[in-house]
């Protein structure tokens, strides 16, 4: 009988053995290609290449930078479970469509301490149902009917330009400020003509402080992190911000209370329906908070370095900025409105806002994460991988771009543009989970920056985009304050 048992736990072990052992074969068969890719080195024990991001006191752009050119683009980094970097414009164009590489990467977890269960970082199920209504708050009619504010805006910013004592970028983040106090939330503000804005300033220092977390074994614990002096402040932020929301939430209700009440998550011919309604129609007063927190931020810093970065550019180049000019003055006249209907015609000034986010992207970095295979092709990415797509890369790459540190506009000729992959040029991501408000952020890029070059002279001391230092969090910004000036056109 004993010996019978025996047999049997033999035959066992034998039979479990073997079958982990094929399945491990298989697996490593599977993934070969993508466990064989070279890593940053020294991988140290238990923190990989998490060092990297305390070297560079968390700047991330110089992290990806120093990946790139040291180890290669695409490749893998241990932080300290192997991800996936790349800025290859085909595996971009893969994996920003797969149905499988929707969710957002687990370094995003730091984050959610404030924009929690909001879109940017909402799991696929949920984000899926809340980007489809909030979508409707970004419909062309709606889009359109923005353009009379970013012009009234521009204006007002020209005024504080003429003598512009302040940082240049905080002078455009508080023109974005206004535009989407305005437009987003119906809630006029004026902060063009204050000296700070605090919840400008809330957005600046919180994004740092959650960066540095990024990396960080002890900070990356939300427990531990409670504890820590950077938890305890950003959690002061969350609280100013919160206030400050419910004034606007408690005025726009006592507003609507006069309003019809029209069935928002029935009613699916919204024509103008402000995005504060459509989130406000949620009962989830949390949510609702981190996704008002959210917009805020995604519109407010994202713009106004873009158009920060289009000046110093179009300084440094004037023949560009003159071209520029022309167009705007042939187009609308020295001082006619700036209406939706002549946006579409300003071409050369869009190409140069592109050619500036492709220069100067300030999302230089995105991340997500893989729920299944995703064959590459080449290779095949597990399940449960962290992906880092480095948008900066790709804008640099000489293959599309040649002499990539250049600034010319004449990229995005159509016939230009046809000439490279689609995924070449990324500035607001791609795919299904791209950026909700990419062309409110164009058309408030074109109003403002039109309505500068056709009343000022802008100019730089700055020879070459070399002459910057920038650093990156989520958003790319300067080191330095930006210096240019604006010299108003006779
Ligand atoms: C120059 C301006 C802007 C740039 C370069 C930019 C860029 C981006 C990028 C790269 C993403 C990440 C997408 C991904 O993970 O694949 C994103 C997401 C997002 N952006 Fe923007 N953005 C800009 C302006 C705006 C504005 C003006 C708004 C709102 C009015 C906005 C709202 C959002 C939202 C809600 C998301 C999350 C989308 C989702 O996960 O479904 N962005 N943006």
């Amino acid at each position: 009988m004993i010996e019978v048992t025996v047999i049997l736990i033999c035959v066992l072990l034998i039979t479990i053995i073997t079958f982990f052992g094929v399945k491990r074969e298989h697996y490593r068969k599977k993934y070969q290609v993508f466990y064989s890719l070279p890593t940053p080195s020294p991988t140290l024990p238990l923190i990989g290449n998490c060092f990297l991001f305390y070297k560079f006191d968390y700047n991330l752009l110089k992290v990806f930078n120093l990946i790139s050119e040291q180890v290669g683009n695409p490749c893998a980094i241990n932080l300290p479970s192997r991800h996936y970097f790349t800025s290859c414009p085909e595996e971009l164009k893969i994996i920003l469509n797969h149905p499988d590489a929707l969710e957002k990467s687990t370094l995003y977890d730091v984050f959610k301490i404030v924009f929690g269960k909001a879109l940017l970082l909402e799991s696929v199920p949920q984000w899926k149902k809340n980007r489809k209504l909030l979508s409707k708050g970004f419909n062309q009619k709606v889009l359109d009917g923005f353009v009379d504010t970013f012009y009234k805006i521009s204006c007002n910013l020209n005024t504080k330009l003429q003598n512009n004592n302040s940082d240049l970028v905080y002078t455009f983040q508080k023109n974005s400020w206004d535009n989407f106090n305005e437009n987003l939330f119906e809630n006029t503000t004026n902060s063009l003509d204050e000296e700070t804005n605090e919840f400008i300033d809330m957005i600046t220092n919180g994004q740092h402080t959650m960066t540095h977390r990024v990396g960080n074994l002890i900070k990356m614990n939300d427990f531990l992190y409670k504890f820590t002096k950077d938890g305890k402040y950003l959690e002061g932020i969350m609280t100013r911000a919160k206030d400050f929301l419910q004034t606007i939430i408690v005025k726009y209700k006592k507003k609507s209370e006069r309003d019809d009440q029209t069935n928002i998550e029935e009613n699916t011919d919204l024509m103008k329906l402000p995005l504060l309604k459509l989130i406000l129609a949620k009962t989830d007063d949390e949510y609702i908070k981190k996704e008002l927190i959210l917009f805020a931020a995604a519109a407010t810093d994202t713009t106004a370095y873009s158009m920060a970065y289009t000046c110093i550019l179009l300084a440094m180049h004037p023949a560009i900025q003159e071209k520029v000019y022309k167009e705007v003055i042939n187009i609308v006249g020295k001082d006619e409105e700036i209406t939706y209907n002549i946006l579409p015609s300003l071409k050369y000034t869009e190409m140069a806002i592109n050619e500036a986010l492709r220069l100067l992207p300030v999302v230089p970095w995105i991340a997500r994460k893989s729920t299944a295979d995703i064959d590459l092709g080449t290779k095949v990415i597990p399940p449960n991988t962290d992906i880092h797509c480095f948008i900066f890369g790709t804008h640099r790459n000489e293959k599309f771009y040649p002499d990539p540190k250049k600034y010319d506009p004449d990229r995005f000729l159509p016939e230009e543009v046809a000439k490279r992959p689609q995924f070449a040029f990324l500035p607001f991501s791609r795919g299904p989970r791209n950026c909700l408000g990419w062309k409110y952020g164009m058309m408030a890029m074109k109003t403002t920056i039109a309505n500068i070059v056709r009343n000022f002279h802008i100019s730089t001391k700055y020879k070459s985009i070399d002459d910057m230092e920038f650093v990156s969090s989520i958003v790319m910004s300067p080191t330095h304050p930006l210096d240019c000036q604006f010299k108003i056109r006779k």
